[in-house]
């Protein structure tokens, strides 16, 4: 994400003046997230399955989830990817981060067919990447883990490396085409269509998989299948921008990234503040949604199918508020108190699902908080990413936004395995996935949201002392600046 400048085109109205171009653009770029956000959470609602046909328990499960910004946190991938990004513009990054993608996604479905069972690629790998569980075992694998967990995170960490390139690549590209326009309510849209495909998945994946005979790589292969259109829908995105770029309407390149700025951005108190907030709320969200299915499983007796029917309501909801609270908070401000309540709800939700539903059982009640729920990863997001710029220098905004993701990813990386592990050490001697207790998991969401909440406060009160516009309108931001613009262009005249 940045907030790089568009030149102004010389030659006449250009493509993004144009209303159908800039949406067109949009629905490329968005259409392309949507299969991506489809394939992170593809095997979420199939955890019951993989454990019959693969053998995964939840801690394999967990090493698998937890394996998709590996390569981005270890490897610092997601700078290079920032790099990348402002030394190949756009056009090229995209189509690059759909290509790693279906690699990454292609290996991955590979891993969950029945012929990789019986392959000597299995072979091979049931006797290697045994590492011990010591602390100094970073990565995603383990003694004793399933061959398949082992090279389908292999392929889900290759996939990572692709899908966050993607994130902030069309963050940018919308950006290039909506700057001064409508561009917040653009990135509430995209970000809408993103859960869109999380709220399909959990649906569709357990009716795709259960189709006779039931098969887990099932529903993988059809997602690999939507990850090609995505690059086909960025190679065509492509076609867009260079016409774009043959109006004069360039972007201009933020400064590359650069090693000093990271020590500027880590002295800013208030960078801490946003990036912790983020990890802790995000941590208690994406990988919460990698055992929703099977927790809800787990407190109704559901099937897999109509847990995920009820856990459906949660991105949904999440997509059908989100452009609204951009909107509102372009018009009316208030980002700190929206975060604050995104994480009080939060906690309310994980505290329900810990304790109410376990005891009640109650269809109503499990509804109820995941609706909620879905009104809390709303209103963190469209009040957490706009609000950065707010808080930290123009020039270090791509670089800000880069290690926000980057901090962002350690706790999506570790998180699936904590949970995993929290899973198993609660149960003791349980082996059937059905039966699963999820109260003590529940409370390590519930206390991330608890932290996050404290970082809200502490951001709200920053803010107040700073005066960094955190509970002001966006469209303030935006006069201001037009009045700069316009200032400079009478000057010019
Ligand atoms: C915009 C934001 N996206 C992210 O935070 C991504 N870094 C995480 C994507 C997780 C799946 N790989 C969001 O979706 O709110």
């Amino acid at each position: 994400m940045t907030t790089s400048n568009i030149k102004a085109n010389p030659l006449g109205a250009a493509l993004c003046e144009k209303k159908w171009a800039r949406w067109t653009a949009l629905a490329l770029l968005a259409s392309a997230m949507f299969f991506a956000y489809i394939f992170v959470d593809i095997l979420s609602p199939l955890q019951e399955l993989l454990q019959e046909q693969r053998g995964w328990d939840p801690v394999a499960y967990g090493h698998f989830a937890g394996s998709e910004p590996f390569l981005n946190v270890f490897v610092f991938f997601l700078i290079f990817a920032g790099i990348i990004l402002d030394k190949m513009g756009v056009r090229f990054t995209a189509v690059l981060s759909g290509a790693v993608m279906v690699a990454g996604g292609s290996l991955n479905y590979y891993a969950v067919t029945q012929g990789f069972q019986d392959s000597a690629v299995a072979v091979f790998l049931t006797e290697n990447l045994n590492l011990p569980s010591a602390w100094w075992n970073v990565t995603p694998f383990y003694a004793g883990m399933p061959a398949s967990a082992k090279l389908a995170a292999i392929g889900f960490m290759i996939f990572g490396c692709g899908a966050e390139m993607a994130g902030i690549t069309v963050s940018r590209g919308i950006v290039k085409w909506f700057k001064g326009k409508e561009m917040a309510l653009a990135m509430g849209v995209e970000m809408a269509i993103a859960r869109v495909g999380v709220a399909v998945v959990v649906v569709g994946a357990p009716v795709i998989a259960s189709i006779v005979p039931v098969e887990v790589s099932r529903p993988v292969a059809y997602a690999v299948l939507l990850l090609i259109i995505g690059l086909i829908c960025f190679i065509t995105y492509g076609f867009m921008d260079k016409k774009l770029d043959s109006q004069g309407v360039q972007e201009e390149k933020d400064d590359p990234f650069r090693v000093r700025d990271i020590g500027k951005i880590l002295r800013l108190p208030i960078f801490w503040l946003v990036a912790l907030l983020c990890v802790l709320y995000y941590s208690a969200i994406f990988p919460f949604q990698k055992y929703a299915i099977n927790m809800l499983q787990c407190n109704l007796q559901f099937s897999a199918k109509d847990a995920g029917l009820v856990f459906f309501i949660f991105p949904l909801g999440a997509a059908a508020v989100t452009p609204f609270l951009g909107h509102y908070l372009d018009k009316y401000g208030k980002g700190a108190t929206m975060l604050i309540f995104g994480a009080v709800l939060m906690i309310l939700c994980h505290l329900t699902f810990a304790f109410i539903v376990p005891a009640t059982q109650s269809v109503i009640v499990t509804l109820t908080a995941v609706v909620v729920l879905g009104i809390s990863f709303a209103l963190v997001p469209a009040a957490l990413w706009p609000s950065v710029p707010k808080l930290i220098d123009e020039k270090l905004i791509g670089s800000a936004y880069a290690l926000i993701f980057w901090i962002q990813n350690i706790g999506l990386y570790a998180f699936p395995m904590i949970i995993g592990s929290v899973l198993v050490a609660s149960n003791p001697g349980v082996t059937d996935p059905m039966k699963y207790n999820y109260t003590v998991p529940m409370c390590v969401f519930a206390s991330c949201g608890v932290a996050a909440l404290l970082l809200g406060f502490a951001l709200k009160a920053l803010d107040a002392k700073k005066g960094y516009g955190l509970e002001k309108p966006n469209h303030v931001a935006d006069d201001a600046e037009k009045e700069l613009i316009g200032a400079a262009e009478s000057m010019e005249e």
